[in-house]
Order: C-alpha cells, then sequence, then structure tokens
C-alpha cells in the first residue's frame, strides 16, 4: 500500500467513531515522525519511555506498534531530494488517526515554507493546544511559577502565519501593490518599490471553530476563564473580529450574559454550575499580565502568531521549552509535538531535555484514554526532577544537580516509574 513506510506486522488502527469518540485497540498502530535536528535524539528517548510507562500500567495487555513515516531532511533521503513531506506521510497521519513528531527544520528567508505549518493546514489540525504546567522543583525566572496554569488555544491554520507572502521587487507583489494602490485607494504603503506583501486572512468560521474548542476545553475541566488574546486594536478585522466573533460565539452558543455592559461576558457551566467568565486582552499588554499576574488566566484562544509567541513565553515561566508539550488537533485527527524547534546546534548530541517530547506523549495517551499509562508518566516526570537528574537547561540553573545527557534522562525516568 505504501511506497517505503513499513506497516508493523502486528497492532491495529485507532479509528474514528460517528461522534468523534475512539475505538483503541489494545495494540494500536502509532505513525511518529522522527524531527530534524534534535528530533533524532528526543524521538527515541520518548518512545522508550512511553514503552515502558505502557508497560507499567498495563503490563503486557497493551502495547504501541510504532510506525515510522518520513517528512523533513530524513524524507529527502528515502525518498528523494526534493521530497520533504511526501503525500503517504499525510495519509498514514490521517488514516491512523493518532500520531507523534519530533520538530521540523524551515529555513529562515528563502528556501522551503514550514512542513510543520502544510502538515497542520492539509490535515486542518485547526488547534494547537499547549498546556503549560509547572513541575515542582523546575527552575522558573519567576518567584512563583506553580501560580502559571494557562491552556493555550492557538489557531492553527490561519493568520499572517498560513504563508501567503510576495517577495519584495517581485511581479506578484508589484502587482498586488498595484491593486492595492489602483483599485482598493491604499494611500499608506511605505517604500512602495521595495516591500514585500504578506496576507493575513482570519476567517468567523476559523476563528468559532478554535474558540468553541476552548470554551468546551474550560467547561471540561473546571476552568474558571477563557481569554481571547488579540491585537484588535491595531488589525481591526482580522485581530478585532477574533475577538468579536469570539464574544459573539460565547453568547450565542453557550447563553454567556454581558458583564458591567460588556464585553466581558460569563456564563453557568453545565457541568460544575460555576461561572466561567469569557473575557480578552490586548497582546501586548497581555505579555506582561503573564508575567504579573498570571493567576488571573486560565484558558487562552488566540491567533496562529501571537500562540506562536505566547507558547514560548509561557513556556519559558515554568522552566522553558525543555518541557513544553504540545497537539494539533482536529475533530478527529491528532498529531502530538512538542513546542520547540530543532535546535540544531545540539543535534546529534543526546544532550537535549526530551522532556517536551515525552510530555507530548503523555498528552497523546490521554486522548487515548490511557489515563493510567500517561499518570505513570507525570509520576516519573515529577520524581525525576526531583531527584535533580536532570538535562543541562535544568542543571544550569538548580543548586545541586547532576547533569544527564537525553538518553540519561530517558533512562533516569524509566527507572522512576
Ligand atoms: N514544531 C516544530 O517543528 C518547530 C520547528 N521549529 C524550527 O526549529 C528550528 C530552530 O529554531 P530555533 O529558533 O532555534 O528554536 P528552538 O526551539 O529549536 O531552540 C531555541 C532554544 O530553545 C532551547 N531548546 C530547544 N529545544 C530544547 C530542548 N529539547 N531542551 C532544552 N532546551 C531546548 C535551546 O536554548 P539554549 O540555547 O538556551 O540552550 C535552544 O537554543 C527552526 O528551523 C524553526 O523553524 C521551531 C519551533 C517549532
Ligand atoms: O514551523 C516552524 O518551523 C516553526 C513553528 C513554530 O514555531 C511553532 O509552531 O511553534
Ligand atoms: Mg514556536
Amino acid at each position: 500500500m505504501y511506497q517505503h513506510i513499513k506497516v508493523p506486522s502486528e497492532g491495529q488502527k485507532i479509528t474514528v467513531n460517528a461522534d468523534m469518540s475512539l475505538n483503541v485497540p489494545d495494540q494500536p498502530i502509532i505513525p511518529f515522525i522522527e524531527g530534524d535536528g534534535t528530533g533524532l535524539d528526543i524521538t527515541p528517548v520518548m518512545i522508550k519511555v512511553v514503552d515502558a510507562a505502557v508497560t507499567r500500567a498495563y503490563g503486557s495487555k497493551k502495547k504501541i506498534h510504532w510506525m515510522e513515516v518520513y517528512a523533513g531532511e530524513k524524507a529527502t533521503k528515502v525518498y528523494g531530494p526534493d521530497v520533504w513531506f511526501p503525500t503517504e506521510t499525510l495519509d498514514a497521519l490521517r488514516d491512523y488517526v493518532v500520531s507523534i513528531k519530533g520538530p521540523l527544520t524551515t529555513p529562515i528567508g528563502g528556501g522551503i515554507r514550514s512542513l510543520n505549518v502544510f502538515m497542520r493546514q492539509e490535515l486542518d489540525l485547526f488547534v494547537c493546544l499547549r498546556p503549560i504546567q509547572y513541575f515542582e522543583g523546575v527552575p522558573s525566572p519567576v518567584k512563583e511559577p506553580e501560580k502559571t496554569n494557562m491552556v493555550i488555544f492557538r489557531e492553527n491554520t490561519e493568520d499572517i502565519y498560513c504563508g501567503i507572502e510576495f517577495e519584495a521587487e517581485s511581479p506578484k507583489a508589484k502587482k498586488l501593490i498595484k491593486f492595492l494602490q489602483d483599485e482598493l485607494g491604499v494611500t499608506k504603503i511605505r517604500f512602495p518599490n521595495t516591500s514585500g506583501i504578506g496576507i493575513k486572512p482570519v476567517s468567523r468560521e476559523g476563528t468559532e471553530r478554535l474558540v468553541r474548542k476552548a470554551i468546551r476545553y474550560a467547561i471540561d475541566n473546571d476552568k474558571p476563564n477563557v481569554t481571547l488574546v488579540h491585537k484588535g486594536n491595531i488589525m481591526k478585522f482580522t485581530e478585532g473580529a477574533f475577538r468579536d466573533w469570539g464574544y459573539a460565539l460565547a453568547q450565542n452558543e453557550f447563553g454567556a450574559e454581558l458583564i458591567d455592559g460588556g464585553p466581558w461576558c460569563k456564563f453557568k457551566s453545565p457541568k460544575t454550575g460555576k461561572e466561567i467568565i469569557v473575557k480578552d486582552c490586548i497582546a501586548d499588554a497581555f505579555l506582561q499580565q503573564i508575567l504579573l499576574r498570571p493567576a488571573e488566566y486560565s484558558v487562552i484562544a488566540t491567533l496562529n502568531l501571537n500562540g506562536d509567541y505566547i507558547s514560548d513565553a509561557l513556556a519559558a515561566q515554568v522552566g522553558g521549552i525543555g518541557i513544553a508539550a504540545g497537539a494539533n488537533l482536529s475533530d478527529s485527527v491528532a498529531c502530538f509535538e512538542a513546542t520547540h524547534g530543532t535546535a540544531p546546534k545540539y543535534a546529534g548530541k543526546d544532550y537535549v531535555n526530551p522532556g517536551s517530547e515525552i510530555l507530548s506523549a503523555e498528552m497523546m495517551l490521554r486522548h487515548m484514554g490511557w489515563f493510567e499509562a500517561a499518570d505513570a508518566v507525570i509520576k516519573s516526570m515529577e520524581r525525576s526532577i526531583k531527584s535533580k537528574k536532570v538535562t543541562y537547561d535544568f542543571a544550569r540553573l538548580m543548586d545541586g544537580a547532576t547533569q544527564v545527557s537525553c538518553s540519561g534522562f530517558g533512562q533516569v525516568m524509566i527507572d522512576n516509574m
């Protein structure tokens, strides 16, 4: 069926029911993309730790059958020099429903466009879910890191991030500038002859499906508030519309009522009866609020680029992107991945923290309903950090730490299971 992907001889596919719940067999086949750069280091460690957690939780009753699929530099070696994201990789990620990937490199300026963005768009993985959780003992630059407890819902398919761009002085950029000037009456492009042009599409459908997921998450997980983060004062019809559509959805679909004339609004959780507040914050102010008043923010719904910046900033508050986990989700398909990139200077050195990909796998196990295995990962992570046997990123900030390698930390986690 596939050209280069080898389907494991044992194991079955995860399937999706009509109501979008999953059928997870005891022996599921899970596709994984190793990733570029430090993906080579962290992905094998993630697999070992997850296998140990599954065995710890279920003995021989359950087992993941890993199926390697290719993207990035490895794909060009397997499929040929220009094949960065083979169609059969997309097919496998879609067909097998739940997958995990290491980071993929995107060159700056020229070269290929982001393979990560490509995958999210092609599979319509419209939610980038990034929980920010603090583990006791993790060194943090803030005084009270435990007050940072947020979950980011980042729109994953739209915005300036989606790659509609035209290079300065190219015929297309010239044509677009002329169209803007002649047809749309745009008079204020500073340096029109040398401007590159980027387009920022933000739709009502795209906003609503993201904000709906964020509000449902708040209901299902007993969270006190959802904050729409935007730069709508400046970009009125994209980021401002995101805010307005988000508030309208809260009122129309969840029955939220205005607080003191709005725009903040609130509704009672149908699960707990507690109030959930829907509010908004302009993105620049938000970046200082999360440092100064983190306890006031819980679920964050935001646009693609804001969500990218906010993810790394919040991760730093609880110890850095070495332990920042994430998921790309559609209504049916899920591909889990760390928040960080390929950290090329550390590639192949068995050096970096595998925690972010391990915790992304923990989210994957929870998504599959394998809660006991997910709990085993979390407990082991807690114990391992407390033991102070940690990778360089924590060791350089922790008193009395013993620095271990990437694979060494994986072993520490397995020993602590
Ligand atoms: N989803 C994806 O696949 C993503 C891909 N990328 C791509 O990755 C490439 C490199 O991007 P770059 O901007 O350097 O960002 P990275 O996230 O790769 O690295 C930035 C810094 O974060 C720290 N860091 C990253 N990974 C780890 C880890 N596992 N453990 C501990 N610390 C870590 C390191 O800090 P220090 O130097 O202090 O040790 C590193 O120098 C780019 O091509 C980018 O496009 C970026 C983000 C996401
Ligand atoms: O696609 C990339 O190279 C970067 C993506 C990124 O930084 C992210 O999704 O957080
Ligand atoms: Mg990023």
